[in-house]
């Protein structure tokens, strides 16, 4: 029987089957990098100093040597997406030349003890209880639930939280190791957004490694963690820094400026208004600072874009949040009664944006 739209040749049909393939199967790409961090290649690499051969790391993870091929396959889809380099070496003069693997900047960043690492990040993310969620996307479109996170579990990622620690903790985890990372580039490239300033609350600031830096970076400058109380517990403070345990929705202390990394995505317009006149009643003149992303679906290049649609829908399958763009921060600054913003795209993926009242 002829196909409905008459197919002139099969690579009409061969082309379009590889697109959706390619897609289908791209969770293979994560497991694979999940599966690399879990078993510690990055760091055996690292601890190597050198190219290491495929024998050598098999040895160093001791690997089942009847599995050395297939650790040969899994090196070679990360190599495929340039995780890791691969490289000729030979000991000797006279000696074959072997293939052996090096760290790229990528993987330099998977390396446990580096102190930028995103490891923690990365097992959040893909992690079988966090990604459980996304096997309930269709369902939720037909319930009532705010978001696939609920439809699944019954409660929001927060009260989840709160009854499970270890879930919690591997979650806070995975925020600081990314708070680490951009802190370094804040307070390195940021100074003028805290120059100034005499007080500073970072409102969910987790485990406090964006307020710890600032704050070393910033000897003068009190600063406060405002979190969940199950979020600071037992997390002590220093000479000008300490934890609150509160809710954002109900208090945030006054301070010059207030901090939102990573927390304006998580809510919806409505939460983001109700969380932005919270922050206007503690900033008096002062400001707000934003860490997210400013999504923009025509000027930047097709990664970035990706990873950006992929957090859009991250934040509506666990949180009910989204990402945003340029208009949709103005709206939602204008909403809150805000007269000005400034946006710096000095974070890659993400910008700083600071808002005045
Ligand atoms: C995605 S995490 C970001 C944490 C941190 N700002 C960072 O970027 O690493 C969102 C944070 O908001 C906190 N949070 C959620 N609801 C809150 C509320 N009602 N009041 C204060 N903090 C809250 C969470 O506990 C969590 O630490
Ligand atoms: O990487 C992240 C992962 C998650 C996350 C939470 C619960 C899940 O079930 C899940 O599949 C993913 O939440 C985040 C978040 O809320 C942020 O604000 C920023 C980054 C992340």
């Amino acid at each position: 029987m002829a196909f409905p739209n008459a197919v002139d040749s099969s690579q009409e049909l061969l082309d379009p089957q590889s697109h959706v393939w390619n897609l289908i199967y791209n969770y293979i790409s994560s497991m694979s990098l999940k599966s690399a961090i879990q078993l510690g290649i990055p760091d055996a690499i690292h601890k190597h100093n050198n190219p290491i051969t495929l024998s050598q790391l098999a040895d160093a993870l001791s690997i089942n040597k009847a599995k050395s091929h297939a650790l040969f396959r899994l090196m070679r889809i990360l190599v495929h997406f340039k995780i890791f380099d691969k490289v000729n070496i030979s000991n000797d003069e006279d000696e074959d030349e072997e293939e052996a693997y090096s760290l790229t900047r990528a993987s330099r960043l998977l390396v446990r003890d580096e102190p930028l690492s995103f490891t923690p990040l990365a097992l959040v993310a893909i992690d079988a209880i966090m990604v459980d969620p996304f096997h309930h996307m269709a369902e939720w479109f037909k319930d009532a639930s705010p978001t696939p996170f609920f439809t699944r579990n019954g409660i929001n990622m927060w009260e989840f939280g709160a009854n499970d620690e270890g879930w919690n903790k591997l979650f806070n985890e995975g925020m600081s190791s990314d708070s680490q990372f951009v802190s370094s580039i804040l307070v390195k490239e940021c100074k003028h957004v805290f120059e100034g300033l005499k007080s500073v609350v970072d409102v969910g600031g987790g485990n406090g490694v964006v307020a710890k830096a600032v704050a070393g970076a910033f000897p003068g400058l009190k600063c406060v963690v405002l979190d969940l109380p199950q979020v600071v517990a037992g997390l002590e403070g220093s000479e000008n820094l300490r934890f609150v345990g509160g809710d954002m929705f109900e208090f945030i202390p006054p301070a010059d400026a207030v901090i939102l990394k990573w927390i304006i995505h998580n809510w919806s317009e409505e939460d983001c208004v109700r969380i932005l006149k919270k922050c206007k009643e503690a900033i008096g003149g002062g400001k707000v600072i934003i860490v997210d992303m400013v999504v923009d679906y025509e000027k930047q290049e097709q990664n970035a874009i990706q990873t950006q649609l992929c957090f859009d829908v991250l934040m509506m399958t666990v949180m009910a949040g989204k990402e945003r763009t340029e208009k949709e921060w103005a709206d939602l600054f204008s909403s809150a009664g805000f007269q000005n913003y400034k946006i710096t795209p000095i974070l890659g993926l993400r910008s700083v944006i600071e808002v005045f009242p």
